[in-house]
């Protein structure tokens, strides 16, 4: 049994991590930090989680202390690397999944997004940055004709407002979110940079929020250096995604938030070209708390300690 710390608990991806992590059979849950809920029980929010657990409120000392195996991170974006450095001191060979994007551009670490980038760099890794949720849906729309494009993929993104976190914004708002749509970042959005540089290719990503709670789609629009056949386009995809048990596709529609939310895997489907063939456009869907995040995390986890990657998932 590997020991597991995870930090950030009592948020929306914390709660999801919860719940799988009492579904594998090596890996232990044995502290869960919040500083709003210490001294509540773990299951008092999760059911799921070990009887005998209670919340409490860790500083990144005390959590590398512990001397877990291993150190999931669910915080807000900007606050992981006080926990880093206290476990890079006292503890260096715990291997960290950080879920926020502070180390995303950070090469140092392993961005894991196994069905894209291999699994043999995770092997034995201590340092995995794990994907955003839009950034995920993204890449798994793009990456099968990433090396037959012209000019920038534009991608549409429509998010639950689980999304935005426990912390109220105007993005979880949901008197503000009720019959309304929410544009956001249309520039520079994070997940536009951090797609572009894992591809490699340009990006362009217009994200929106909604008022359902979970899930999300991300619509691709590609331009391609020379025209494809709709046949080609597709296959490409099934492909490269070929024996992948978490990447599903979607037959004679493009695939929508249903098909995504609540899933452990992505749902791709859509395929559809103009009338020359030269562009296309496709649709991931998926569950942002899930593949985009917690389903993703725990493969990551798994393949860095060599636990059997899809355990409860696929
Ligand atoms: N939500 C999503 O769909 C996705 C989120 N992510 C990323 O995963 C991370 C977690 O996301 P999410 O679960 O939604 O976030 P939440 O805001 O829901 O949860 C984060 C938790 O961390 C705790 N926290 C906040 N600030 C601090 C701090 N300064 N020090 C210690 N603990 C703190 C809070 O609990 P308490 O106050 O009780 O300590 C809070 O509940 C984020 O980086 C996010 O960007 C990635 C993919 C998808
Ligand atoms: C609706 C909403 O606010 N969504 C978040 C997605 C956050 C996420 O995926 O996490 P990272 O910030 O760690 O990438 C956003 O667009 O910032």
């Amino acid at each position: 049994m590997k020991t597991v710390g995870l930090v950030g608990a009592r948020g929306h991806t914390g709660r999801e991590l919860i719940a799988l992590l009492s579904r594998r059979s090596g890996l232990g849950l044995v502290f869960a930090s919040s500083r709003a809920m210490a001294g509540e029980t773990v299951t008092s929010l999760a059911p799921e989680a070990p009887r005998e657990l209670r919340f409490e409120a860790l500083g990144p000392q005390e959590v590398a202390g512990k001397g877990a195996d291993a150190v999931i991170l669910a915080l807000p974006n900007g606050e992981a690397a006080p926990y880093v450095e206290a476990i890079e001191r006292t503890a260096p060979q715990t291997v960290i999944v950080d879920l926020s994007a502070d180390f995303r551009f950070d090469g140092t670490w392993v961005y894991g997004l196994p069905e894209i980038y291999g699994r043999e760099r995770l092997a034995g890794a201590t340092r995995i940055a794990n994907p955003g949720c839009y950034a995920t849906a993204g890449q798994l729309a793009v990456a099968p004709l990433r090396d037959r494009l012209r000019g920038p993929v534009h991608l549409f993104g429509v998010s639950g407002y689980s999304g935005a976190g426990t912390t109220p914004t105007r993005r979880n708002d949901t008197k503000l979110l009720e019959d309304n749509l929410m544009p956001y970042a249309l520039a520079g959005h994070l997940h536009e940079r951090e797609m572009a540089r894992h591809l490699e290719i340009d990006v362009r990503f217009s994200p929106h929020v909604a008022q359902f709670f979970r899930g999300l789609l991300v619509t691709a629009q590609l331009e391609f250096c020379e025209a494809l056949t709709l046949e080609a386009f597709e296959a490409a995809y099934r492909e490269a995604y070929e024996g992948e048990p978490l990447i599903g596709f979607v037959q004679g529609r493009p695939a929508e938030i249903a098909d995504g939310a609540n899933a452990n895997g992505a749902a791709i489907g859509g395929w559809t070209l103009s009338e020359d063939g030269r562009r296309g456009a496709v649709v991931c869907a998926l569950d942002n708390l899930l593949k985009g995040a917690a389903v993703q995390a725990i493969q990551n986890l798994a393949l860095a300690l060599g636990l059997e990657e899809f355990e409860a998932l696929a």
